[in-house]
């Protein structure tokens, strides 16, 4: 059976380019330069393949005017133009790619970055107007031939009279309708806008005539009520930079260089903590520029954030906030990837699902990691800072993958410490670590200084431990996703078992429950229903008594997800409660000589030392008036 070949309905398909392809209208101007760009570098090409000299690319400008008197745009090329065949192959074909076939056809040399690939770009132009005119003549040739088109209606191609190769093309741009603005197309500043945003780094001057004011110079014979006077003058500009500064090699740039780059780029006005600028060949081959900022945005832990890195193939830009360049925990990075080995989707505003996109994203948070390593070694102050601004979107990403990015946070986290006076690290922690500590002890409350005095901490200081002092809500939820640092593990002072007592102490604490099980029962019975038990404790030195959870909430998450629950609506929690008391304090042996005597205050009593220890954890006091009450009782 003989294969027939698919038929295209070309009217329907051409709409379909232009109405459904793109989501913003703009992007036909990043389709023409990028065209004017390709056949500006196929004849660069063919003349260095030729050897000819004297050609340089600033030789090469593509030059856009407005008429807006007309309505006409014009993008004007220097490139190696079209025969009357290719303006029927290329431009009369849809699918049809020149530039693919070219670049197929040609070695990949490094100075060349052909854009073209899909063969639809061009039909962007009738996105934004009512007619397209092409004037072309190819290089080496004397002929010169006009194609035009209002759409959908087919096209007509003529010869005509053009006095250089290249390509001309002219817009007559659409009239606004009650939906659409096209008159912005007209405005030189919207243009050069969109120049700056996604052609910047086109490798030809893009130049355009730019009208500005000035002040008049002052004339000599001017007198003391001289008043100054403006003028408007036109000067023809180049709107693009052209060279990339990530393609500017490193011994080129200046600190400087990099920090005005960013400010301008991502509009902040303090310079970058530090910058990553890194070339990477083999396997994905791109170039990375990234910024780690000095201060988090004002939307930054709203849902208004928007993570991402700008995206660029062959100077082009792609996206403006690629979300798979940046995991999570690092979506506080600013910069940019620029990479020929993307499979770009047909619109180029999307790029289909990409293991290069992967591998890319993979190596960028290795090196972000890496740089922040450094900071925190060689530049304590800076890190700090950064830690200040962004250390609890490293938290909240230790906490919210379940401990799947452990290895790779778990570095770069600092905490205060109840020994230093400055924030420390797991590892310089674990370096100071006694010989004999088992376990990374960390204490969670509202405030440093308010840890610090906690009544647990006496004993752990006495032993020369340090403690890690954390303040932050997140704080508790991420320790216990990590659960280990290395091989040592995470202990929360307010755990019943510090791992400090030997085998003899724990039974001698276990015997003198034993023998003072009346007076603990009583004190249980005095304060049923707030807490689970009371038990003696030998983790307090100079305090009565403190209070513990058991269970798997602790009191602090008890006092954030009740503090949540308020503020977004859902459950309250509630941490069972265990009521430590000191076996050696004298207040305990008083306890002991009332329950003696078999006299009713040792009820009192446990409700003011089960207030106090809920006042220590910083807990709400139900009827703080019946305990002022029993204080006042007490002192009178
Ligand atoms: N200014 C120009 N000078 C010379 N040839 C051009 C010019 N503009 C377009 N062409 C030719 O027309 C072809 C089709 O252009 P079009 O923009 O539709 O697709 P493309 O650039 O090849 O691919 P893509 O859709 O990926 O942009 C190009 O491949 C090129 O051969």
């Amino acid at each position: 059976m003989a294969t027939k070949q698919f038929k295209a309905e070309s009217k329907r398909l051409l709409d379909l380019m232009i109405n459904s392809i793109y989501t913003h209208k703009e992007i036909f101007l990043r389709e023409l330069i990028s065209n004017a760009s390709d056949a500006t570098d196929k004849l660069y090409y063919n003349a260095m393949k030729e050897g000819k000299t004297g050609i340089t690319r600033d030789s090469l400008p593509i030059e856009l005017t407005l008429d807006k008197a007309n309505r006409r745009f014009i993008i004007e090329d220097h490139g190696c133009g079209m025969t009357a065949e290719e303006m029927e192959n290329n431009l009369g074909t849809i699918a049809h790619s020149g530039s693919l076939a070219f670049k197929n056809e040609n070695e990949k040399q490094d100075d060349i970055d052909i854009i073209g690939q899909f063969g639809v770009g061009f039909y962007a132009a009738f996105m934004v107007a009512k007619h397209v005119e092409v004037v072309s003549r190819a290089a080496g040739s004397d002929e010169a031939n006009r194609w035009e088109s209002d759409g959908a209606d087919g096209y007509t191609v003529a010869p005509c009279e053009k006095a250089e190769n290249g390509t001309k093309i002219v817009l007559t741009i659409k009239d606004n309708t009650e939906n659409e603005n096209y008159d912005e197309f007209l405005e030189p500043y919207r243009i050069q806008g969109l120049v700056k945003k996604y052609s910047d780094y086109i490798r030809y001057p893009i130049k355009m005539d730019m009208t500005r004011s000035r002040m008049k110079e002052k004339p000599a014979d001017a007198g003391d009520d001289y008043k100054p006077e403006w003028e408007e003058y036109t000067e023809n500009e180049t709107l693009n930079s052209m060279v990339p500064i990530w393609k500017k090699s490193k011994k080129e740039l200046k600190d400087e260089d990099y920090n005005s780059f960013y400010t301008q780029k991502f509009y902040d006005y303090q310079p970058p903590l530090c910058h990553i600028h890194s070339s990477v060949e083999g396997a994905v081959t791109y170039t990375a520029m990234l910024f780690i900022p000095s201060h988090a945005p004002m939307d930054y832990y709203t849902k208004d954030y928007e993570k991402g890195l700008q995206l660029y193939s062959n100077g082009v830009l792609i996206m403006d906030k690629c979300a798979d360049l940046l995991p999570d925990h690092f979506s506080f990075v600013h910069g940019m990837v620029d990479t020929a080995d993307l499979s770009l989707n047909i619109s180029r505003e999307m790029l289909q699902h990409d293991r290069h996109l992967k591998a890319i994203a993979q190596s960028l948070e290795k090196k972000i990691k890496s740089e922040l390593l450094k900071m925190q070694k060689d530049k304590r102050e800076d890190y700090e800072k950064f830690w200040a601004a962004f250390g609890r979107q490293i938290k909240y990403g230790a906490y919210v993958e379940y401990g799947a990015h452990k290895e790779l946070l778990q570095d770069l986290l600092m905490y205060h410490s109840s020994t230093e006076d400055k924030l420390v690290s797991l590892a310089e922690y674990a370096s100071r670590m006694k010989e004999d500590q088992k376990y990374i002890y960390y204490a969670c409350g509202e405030t440093i200084d308010k840890i610090k005095l906690l009544p647990v901490m006496e004993t752990l200081s006495d032993k020369g431990y340090e403690v890690l002092c954390m303040d932050d809500s997140i704080d508790e939820f991420c320790v216990k996703m990590l659960a280990k640092y290395n091989d040592k593990e995470f202990k929360s002072i307010a755990d019943a078992d510090l791992g400090l007592d030997s085998e003899d102490e724990k039974e001698e604490i276990k015997k003198l429950s034993e023998d003072n099980k009346d007076v603990l029962e009583a004190l249980g019975k005095a304060l049923e229903g707030k807490v689970k038990k009371v038990e003696l404790t030998s983790r307090l030195k100079s305090h009565p008594c403190c209070l513990r959870a058991e269970g798997p909430v602790t009191l602090e998450m008890e006092k954030v997800l009740n503090q949540q629950a308020a503020v977004n609506g859902g459950q309250s929690v509630h941490a069972e409660r265990v009521l430590e008391l000191n076996a050696e304090h004298p207040i305990f042996k008083k306890l002991c000589a009332l329950q003696a005597e078999g006299s009713d205050k040792v009820s009192t009593y446990a409700d003011i030392l089960y207030t106090q220890a809920l006042l220590i954890e910083g807990m709400p006091v139900d009827d703080p008036v019946a305990y002022a009450n029993a204080v006042c009782n007490l002192l009178s």
